[in-house]
């Protein structure tokens, strides 16, 4: 069963996106961030906090394989930089899965995380002007390794449906 795998930026989308696909095509979710905070009983927050991102990356590679691995068809909505580290991006390209690249732009992610920063360490202490700053470089730098997904949708301008319809079309 191959999984379903949605990734992107910090606030394209994916895990809203993820929840909204799984009760249209009836396939279960689970999201990345949420898995390793159970299996370590901490928030993403406080896994920064405590044991550092280096950690937290390790973990994540973990739980990702391990999900790869479960025997049921899933819907998994990756953390912002999961394709970014510990050759996780070369996981988007096998048989067993469909990856889709939820594609933002500079001013949908900013207008859409200047709301939700706090539980996002890696900007919960910027202003706005440094946010989008941050933002800008941030993308430049990961986009080599979202646009190894196998699929793309552009997420700009589209309400939650119609994006989940995109993603729909793209599974059919
Ligand atoms: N059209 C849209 N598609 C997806 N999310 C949207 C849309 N419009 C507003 N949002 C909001 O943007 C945020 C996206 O956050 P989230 O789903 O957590 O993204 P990610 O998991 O990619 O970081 C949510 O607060 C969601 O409600
Ligand atoms: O982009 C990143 O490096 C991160 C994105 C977050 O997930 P979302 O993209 O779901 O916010 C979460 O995994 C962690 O805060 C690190
Ligand atoms: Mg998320």
């Amino acid at each position: 069963m191959k999984k379903i795998i949605l990734l992107g930026y910090m606030g394209c989308g994916k895990s809203t996106i993820a929840n909204k696909l799984s009760k249209n095509i009836e396939i279960p979710f689970v999201d990345l961030d949420k898995k390793i905070e159970e299996k370590v009983n901490l928030s993403i927050n406080a896994i920064f906090e405590k044991h550092g991102e280096i950690y937290f990356r390790k973990l994540e590679h973990e739980v990702f394989i391990e999900l790869l691995h479960s025997p049921e068809q899933l819907i998994i909505g990756l953390g912002g930089g999961t394709p970014c580290y510990a050759n996780n991006h070369e996981l988007l390209k096998g048989d067993n899965v469909v990856s889709v690249y939820l594609k933002a732009s500079i001013d949908t992610l900013f207008n859409r995380l200047s709301h939700n920063k706090s539980k996002r360490p890696l900007i919960a202490d910027k202003s706005d002007a440094e946010m989008k700053e941050f933002i800008a470089k941030h993308l430049f730098d990961r986009s080599f390794y979202y646009n190894q997904a196998q699929y793309k949708v552009i997420v700009d301008d589209k309400t939650i449906d119609q994006t989940v319809l995109d993603i729909v079309a793209i599974l059919a």
